[in-house]
């Protein structure tokens, strides 16, 4: 058991209204019902690595002036050498790219870093995270897909959670300065069993845009993943 800081929520815009983009993120952000999310998590797919086509980095960047909300973008495209240190030049908080894209992924991630950004590591549910044990330092975040990535909606896969508890294990024994942070089924009644595994940062889209108050959606997975990680780690 040990302390780890307060769980953080990243509602993906994969399930906004893109036509309003500005006050779908608007509607995530401080609030009388909660503080305010910690980052926004942007879904770019090139129907190349996963079969949707979203929004590249033009997009991001209008975004990027629409918020004060770090973004959290979620490379789902091939190459990602060629293009994800443009999305932490650009201003993007973190940058994930996928271990099923590249054979070089210490490259991606210095060339991220070097450019300002974080780090992440994006792994699809059928890929072992035993390979990338090693080369952790060289990430900040560890992006764990619950889904298939390509589309919001799906159902929660349970068994990624292996994955969650050896690397909760791993960067507790190791002390690493690293967050988890799962995606794909994340709502109400999902949020806790992945909080109790060792989730530190959790994205959430149909849950959190599927309704009509996102931002009372978001103070609900909160209170859920606290409880359930303050229960697990026995933080007061
Ligand atoms: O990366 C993806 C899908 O590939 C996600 O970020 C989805 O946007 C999550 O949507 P929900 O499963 O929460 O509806």
């Amino acid at each position: 058991m040990c302390q780890r800081p307060a769980p953080m929520i990243a509602p993906s815009i994969l399930s906004a209204d893109f036509a309003n983009l500005a006050s779908e993120i608007a509607a995530v952000g401080p609030s009388p019902v909660d503080p305010g999310v910690d980052w926004v998590h942007v879904d770019v797919m090139d129907n190349h690595f996963v079969p949707n086509l979203t929004l590249g980095l033009p997009v991001v960047e209008s975004i990027l002036k629409a918020t004060d909300i770090p973004i959290d973008c979620h490379l789902m495209i091939t190459d990602p050498g060629r293009w994800a240190p443009g999305y932490a030049e650009a201003g993007a908080y973190n940058v994930s790219f996928h271990a099923e894209a590249t054979d070089d992924p210490i490259s991606v991630a210095r060339d991220i870093r070097a450019a300002g950004g974080k780090a992440g590591l994006g792994i699809k549910p059928g890929t072992s995270i035993e390979p990338y044990l090693e080369i952790l330092p060289e990430f900040d975040t560890l992006l764990i897909m619950s889904v298939e990535p390509g589309f919001g909606g799906q159902k929660f896969m349970p068994e990624v959670l292996d994955k969650v508890r050896r690397l909760r294990e791993v960067i507790d024994g190791e002390q690493l300065k690293l967050l988890i942070e799962i995606d794909g089924g994340i709502s109400a009644s999902t949020i806790e069993q992945a909080a109790e595994a060792g989730v530190d940062c959790f994205v959430a889209g149909s849950a959190v845009y599927g309704g009509d108050d996102p931002a009372a959606r978001v103070a609900e997975l909160r209170a859920l993943a606290t409880a359930a990680s303050s229960a697990e780690t026995g933080a007061s």
